[in-house]
């Protein structure tokens, strides 16, 4: 279930970026604003700037948003303090702000901690909004699929829509369009995965269809196989070293090794890189390694990505993710997409061709 996070925040009233808690999401600055605002935090016990401080003091408190008749739960708000609203899929989470509090705030120790930042945006190109994430790192990627997810749970409380609801929202990774399902999940359309090497892009030596499917990767002296996706943002599946054992995910060194795949020269522009378990032909277990973010819970595009890699290679149709949270599948239909929704504690991921 995606859930919300409320902390509260000490402003300082602020000079040159005031906040105005608003239900207008027409805001013109926010690039300007985000590159002065981004430079201002720094790791300390109470952050302080001159306009602003954050402290890590027992003023967080987890509550459900209340669906009332008020306008916005963003206009709620006590003298002295701005309420930041935090979302997570399946513990992939995600701080929600408007323009107006561009901060980065993901530190797990001094902020509020966060795989990524999402800003929601005016819409560009005729789309009724735009969504820009940043990662922990303060990397942009193209595109997100549980921040998507959280987008479209944002926007819904931030507009007070209620029901059946689609929105079009400018990516990245171009146009990407939520569904909100009656009972509040959300149901994504991630789009045709990308499999040209140049594209995804990865330099490793591409297969006659132009695809990197189960290729060799050396990292460390070690031969892994891979598979190259890009579902608008970059991923390696891999489901084990050439000539190794089954690779067993809970006894894998992420942290030493995810880095390693990140930063490989075969991936220009860095990529994701999924841990696969064969459970049995037809349940994965992932673990993912997050460019930008580290070892992550869970990653929307990350599992479209394995059941795409996975059907290439012919291993399954079912991919569980580590938090065991998740539970994805797919089902083969005439479009080639692969979608992400969201059920309770499963997230259903389908490959539609
Ligand atoms: N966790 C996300 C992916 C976030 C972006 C990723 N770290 C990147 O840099 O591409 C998801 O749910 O898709």
């Amino acid at each position: 279930m995606v859930t919300a996070a409320q902390l509260s925040i000490c402003h300082v009233p602020m000079t040159r970026l005031s906040f105005t808690p608003t239900n207008s999401l027409r805001l013109s600055s926010f690039s300007s604003s985000l590159s002065l605002q981004w430079k201002l935090i720094k790791p300390d016990l109470t952050l302080k700037t001159p306009n602003f401080c954050v402290s890590a003091s027992s003023s967080m408190r987890i509550e459900a948003p209340e669906s009332t008749s008020r306008p916005s739960f963003l206009d709620r708000r006590e003298s002295g303090f701005l309420r930041f609203v935090k979302y997570h899929g399946l513990g992939n989470d995600f701080i929600l702000i408007t323009p107006e509090q561009a901060v980065k705030l993901c530190d797990r120790n001094f902020g509020i901690g966060a795989d990524g930042l999402i800003f929601a945006m005016p819409g560009i190109n005729g789309t009724d909004y735009t969504m820009r994430i940043f990662n922990s790192d303060g990397s942009e990627p193209e595109m997100c699929g549980n921040g998507m997810r959280c987008f479209a749970r944002f926007i819904a409380e931030l507009e007070n829509l209620h029901g059946r609801q689609s929105f079009t929202v400018h990516t990245g990774a171009g146009l990407i369009v939520p569904e909100i399902q009656d009972d509040g999940k959300v149901k994504v359309d991630m789009g045709e995965p990308i499999l040209k090497a140049s594209e995804v892009p990865t330099r490793l030596p591409a297969n006659k269809d132009q695809s990197v499917v189960k290729s060799e990767l050396d990292v460390d002296g070690v031969t892994w196989n891979v598979t190259c996706v890009s579902i608008g943002n970059p991923h390696c599946v891999t489901f084990g070293t050439k000539g190794g054992q089954k690779l067993q995910v809970d006894a894998l060194n992420i942290a030493e090794i995810g880095p390693k795949f990140e930063h490989d020269s075969m991936f220009p522009a860095r990529t994701n890189t999924e841990f696969v378990e064969i459970i049995s032909p037809s349940h994965l277990k992932m673990r993912v390694w997050e460019r930008g973010a580290g070892a992550t819970l869970a990653c929307g595009t990350g599992a479209c990505a394995v059941v795409v890699a996975a059907i290439l290679e012919g291993h399954a149709n079912r991919v569980s993710l580590k938090s065991a949270l998740l539970s994805a599948f797919f089902l083969l239909t005439k479009r080639k997409h692969v979608f992400i929704s969201h059920f309770d504690m499963l997230c259903k991921t389908e490959l539609h061709s």
